[in-house]
């Protein structure tokens, strides 16, 4: 029997750049699609029932009288927030998380890295680890994930299987490389390589899913020849459905290397665009050190930038400005920043969050959020000794990121970088439930509030306001010490997928 699922409780939703709604007494039904079909703003808990009953009588009518109707209510301490985007990790790396410590990018790749990619030459080595590994993803509360994979086109394949297996929306890629890596983990030529990448998006869309779909994965320009960027252009520009995702200037020694085995190019940037790899599908993992030129290109070709905070001071890459870049990319219908209403600050230099696992060393996004705002506060303390570098009329440079913006960033911004932005990232009639249930209560045993019985009850004796401010408080413990602990469920789709409450129910 089909199911209408109704949530009645607090509901954070990112709106924009600078704007989060805080809906402390709300119910939202999801139909049996798992699409939202309404959402009551706020409801006196006295008015739950009758409110419900007269909405209900909508979605019979759709979906049918005899439709199972299952009722969720948050406790105090509890919210539901829109299920996070990780815009670029690697699956085959988390076996190494937190190993390296002591490389830097190029010697971390040549050390650490490939001699654990290469091991998934096995198809079983993968159906070994990659269960565990998007398990890991989904219980840190990622519904969406860009994931790199390897070389290989079996395991590759392993990982898609897996994937839809377990119900997480997700980009896969196979990882495109055919020189200036080992002997035993190199394609041997451009050709092979965009055959085999042809397969697995062949492979991919076979598997008719609406949830994962493929991404052009070229590694780095470092790991590609020429013939090999250009073949991958070549099937971006015939293939408007296709992603793109790589890595851009995330390294000193990396960008130095690029610039010598592509010198007929003006920039960094200028390898991938010239090349038809930079597009409105693009997604650029780091952009620590991209010059004014570069992000200009960047944004005038409509790509956009995977922040990747953990990996970056992990790795010692840099801290990428993200303030500058979200001051650069704004522009709402043709207006600039300083015309513009901050409620409907969007950005057009697209921005999300990336675990990037191993360079990173936590599959949280949580994390990642935690790490983007320490980055903001460090370039914003680096800019404010260098009086001519702080732009007095900027939105976001120099300044550390508020919750809005890192929210916005996990959440809708990694929707609209991954263009999902209609379908995900936010609770609107119509989209996709994609959503965790947050719990901030004592038995989870991380970041806790704790209330006298009755204190709070249901937030009933509080006024508006109050509630308001509470909850914007639970919200900021959340992102600032959370970690799975805290997610109780993981939807995707409307199913719930994971969360320590599936993983309880699975126990017994
Ligand atoms: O953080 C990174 N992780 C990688 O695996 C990689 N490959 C190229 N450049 C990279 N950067
Ligand atoms: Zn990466």
């Amino acid at each position: 029997m089909s199911t209408i699922s109704i949530f009645c409780g607090a509901i954070i939703n990112p709106q924009s750049l600078t704007e989060y709604t805080v809906l402390p007494r709300a119910l939202l039904a999801v139909d049996p699609t798992g699409t939202i079909a309404w959402i009551e703003r706020e409801v006196d808990s006295c008015d739950v029932q009758k409110k419900i009953n007269q909405r209900l009588s909508e979605l019979k009518a759709s979906f049918g009288e005899d439709v199972h109707v299952f009722v969720t209510e948050l406790q105090d301490g509890e919210f539901i927030l829109p299920g996070l985007v990780d815009t670029h990790t690697h699956a085959p790396q988390v076996p190494n998380m937190g190993s390296g410590q002591q490389y830097e990018l190029l010697d971390w790749l040549e050390n650490v890295t490939f001699p654990m990619e290469s091991r998934f030459r096995d198809a079983e080595f993968a159906k070994m680890v990659y269960p565990d590994v998007v398990r890991r993803f989904i219980a840190f509360g990622t519904t969406t994930c860009c994931y790199y994979g390897t070389l290989h086109l079996e395991s590759t394949k392993v990982l898609a299987d897996t994937i839809l297996k377990l119900g997480q929306r997700a980009l896969v890629g196979k990882c495109n490389m055919d020189r200036n890596c080992p002997d035993y983990y190199r394609e041997p030529s451009a050709g092979d390589s965009l055959k085999s990448t042809k397969e697995l998006i062949a492979y991919i869309r076979s598997l008719n899913s609406d949830l994962i779909h493929p991404v052009l994965t070229p590694r780095f320009a470092i790991s590609c020849t020429s013939d090999l960027l250009r073949g991958l252009g070549d099937m971006a520009r015939s293939d408007e459905t296709l992603a793109i995702q790589t890595h851009i200037a995330e390294n000193k020694g990396e960008i130095a290397f690029t610039k010598d085995l592509f010198n007929e190019c003006k920039s960094y940037a200028d390898v991938y665009d010239s090349n038809d790899l930079l597009c409105e599908r693009t997604i650029l993992a780091h952009a620590v050190h991209l010059d004014d030129h570069e992000l200009d290109l960047v944004k005038k070709t409509g790509a956009g930038i995977s922040h990747c905070p953990t990996s970056n001071f992990n790795l010692r890459s840099g801290m990428a400005h993200i303030g500058e870049m979200l001051d650069r990319g704004i522009k709402v219908n043709g207006t600039f920043l300083e015309n513009v209403d901050d409620g409907e600050l969007t950005s057009l230099l697209q921005v999300g969050l990336g675990s990037d696992v191993s360079g990173g060393f936590s599959p949280s996004i949580v994390t990642a959020i935690q790490h983007a705002s320490m980055c903001s506060k460090m370039v914003a303390l680096q800019i404010a000794g260098r009086p001519s570098l702080s732009a007095k009329s900027s939105r976001f440079a120099g300044k550390q990121l508020p919750i809005a913006t890192l929210l916005y960033l996990a959440t809708l911004g990694g929707a609209s970088l991954c263009c999902m932005e209609n379908k995900i990232g936010s609770f609107t009639p119509g989209k996709s439930f994609d959503a965790l249930i947050v719990s901030v209560r004592p038995e989870t045993g991380n970041p806790a509030i704790w209330s006298m019985p009755g204190e709070f009850s249901g937030a009933r004796n509080q006024t508006e306001e109050e509630a308001k401010k509470r909850l914007d408080a639970l919200l900021e413990q959340f992102l600032f010490g959370g970690d799975d602990r805290n997610i109780l469920k993981v939807f995707v789709q409307g199913k719930c997928i994971g969360g320590t409450l599936l993983r309880g129910s699975l126990k017994n």
